[in-house]
């Protein structure tokens, strides 16, 4: 696992947790603009997801790290990003669908929050970091208007 330091997300909450994950997955993006990468091709990507709180749940967990793997990993990886419907295999004309870093950051973001919603001690996540290549990342924070229980 590569490990490396992270931009920092400034908060007032009591409790930060962070979980890495690696995550081999294929696509492409369908805008003639995106040159090479209209071609389907293959990345690890390294994912890093933050959560805060101010409550720990039953088990003293703010939130059990291996909710945040099956999330994410076990949808995702050694599969096509395009095939997914987050991802606009239906309709392809909306760039805010196509499975470039930023919406895939955005993505995930969005699949974590709505699980963390379900949860009584309401953590939320503050940042999804993915990097695509060892030179290219997408660091994706909500605004506060972003979470549903504002
Ligand atoms: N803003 C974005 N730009 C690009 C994205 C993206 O998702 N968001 N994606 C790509 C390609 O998918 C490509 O996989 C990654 O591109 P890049 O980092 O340029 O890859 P290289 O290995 O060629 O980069 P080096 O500079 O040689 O390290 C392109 N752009
Ligand atoms: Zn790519």
């Amino acid at each position: 696992m590569l490990h490396q330091f992270y931009p920092q997300v400034l908060h007032d909450y009591r409790y930060e947790l962070n979980k890495d994950m690696h995550l081999a997955a294929a696509h492409f993006i369908p805008a003639s603009a995106a040159g090479k990468c209209t071609n389907i091709h293959g990345h690890t990507y390294v994912i890093n997801i933050t959560i805060a709180g101010d409550k720990l749940d039953r088990t003293g967990f703010l939130i059990d790290f291996k909710l945040l793997k099956d999330i994410v990993h076990k949808r995702f990886d050694h599969s096509l990003l395009n095939d997914h419907r987050e991802f606009g295999d239906t309709d392809t004309s909306d760039p805010e669908s196509f499975p470039t870093t930023e919406v895939v950051a955005k993505t995930i973001w969005e699949m974590i929050q709505r699980e963390l919603d379900k949860l009584h001690n309401k953590p939320r996540c503050l940042q999804v970091l993915v990097r695509e290549t060892p030179t290219s990342y997408v660091v994706y924070r909500p605004k506060e208007e972003d979470f549903s229980d504002e």
